[in-house]
């Protein structure tokens, strides 16, 4: 261990927040803040340079899809782990972060599409029952300022469903109907129908449909309020700097 990699384990974790000034990078501070183990030792946002961050140990990003690549290739270069909650990460995306990390081996990254809770085991119980229906279609809900559509946690979800149902050997989901209108039938991920829904008064919230024979089972999650994430987030914060390389979804922290 390096000089610059010592540090006291009663000392809190030094955080940066990279988006602070959005709606998640307000509520990140906050809840880093409250935290006795951990304090917020830069909020950075459009215009402020990242050297402001230069000396946290564990930053977290939410800002947009456009510019996060370029904040982890900065965290990565500079040895900092980081807790990525910004959406639209392909698996392309996923792979090039991979080979940045391989020449930093002590460097964590975490990248979660949801750090809530119960929208973690939404997806997993969602994975989990994949293989037992015919039918399957996402529906996501959100507030009308998100930017991207469909959501990463239908992106996720779907990508999930679509593994689980190739593993049990289910072919295409049946669907003789044709779209009269283009994208009357949803956008389609790995074969897997995700609709997207936006409208004021929502958070964020999704229903996995499942259909067979006489029966349909939902699995449903709703966040009211961006405290929700905040579990995840500092959990996440927490375990980051003792799980170098690539971590994708807090499945993994949880167990
Ligand atoms: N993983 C999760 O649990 C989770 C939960 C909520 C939102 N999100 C995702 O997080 C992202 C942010 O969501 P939001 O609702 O907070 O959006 P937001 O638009 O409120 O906040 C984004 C912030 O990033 C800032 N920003 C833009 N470019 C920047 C840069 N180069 N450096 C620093 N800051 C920059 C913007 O000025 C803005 O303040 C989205 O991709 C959203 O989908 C993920
Ligand atoms: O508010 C958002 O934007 C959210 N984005 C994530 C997604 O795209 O899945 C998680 C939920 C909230």
């Amino acid at each position: 261990m390096t000089d610059e990699q010592w540090r006291n384990p009663d000392e809190p974790v030094r955080v940066g927040v990279l988006g602070a000034r959005g709606r998640m990078g307000i509520e990140v501070c906050r809840a880093v803040d409250a935290a006795d183990d951990l304090e917020v030792v830069a909020m950075v946002d459009q215009g402020d340079g990242l050297s402001a961050a230069s000396d946290a140990e564990v930053v977290v990003d939410f800002t947009t899809p456009d510019v996060v690549m370029d904040n982890l290739r900065w965290c990565i270069d500079q040895g900092i782990n980081a807790v990525v909650g910004t959406t639209g990460f392909t698996e392309q995306r996923l792979e090039q972060v991979r080979g940045w990390l391989a020449g930093k081996p002590g460097v964590g990254v975490v990248i979660a599409p949801n750090f809530g809770i119960g929208a973690v085991l939404m997806m997993q119980f969602a994975a989990r029952a994949a293989r037992h229906f015919e039918s399957v279609e996402i529906i996501e809900q959100h507030h009308p300022r998100k930017l991207d559509a469909p959501s990463g946690t239908a992106t996720h979800t779907a990508r999930q469903i679509a593994r689980a149902r190739a593993e049990a050997g289910l072919g295409p989901v049946p669907d003789a109907t044709k779209d009269e209108v283009p994208g009357a039938r949803g956008a389609e991920i790995d074969g897997v129908r995700v609709h997207a829904v936006r409208a004021t008064g929502l958070v964020a919230h999704q229903e996995v449909l499942f259909g067979t024979t006489g029966e349909t089972l939902t699995i449903r999650h709703d966040s009211y309020d961006r405290a929700s994430f905040m579990p995840g987030v500092l959990l996440a914060v927490r375990a980051v700097r003792n799980r170098p390389g690539l971590t994708v979804g807090l499945d993994a922290l949880l167990d």
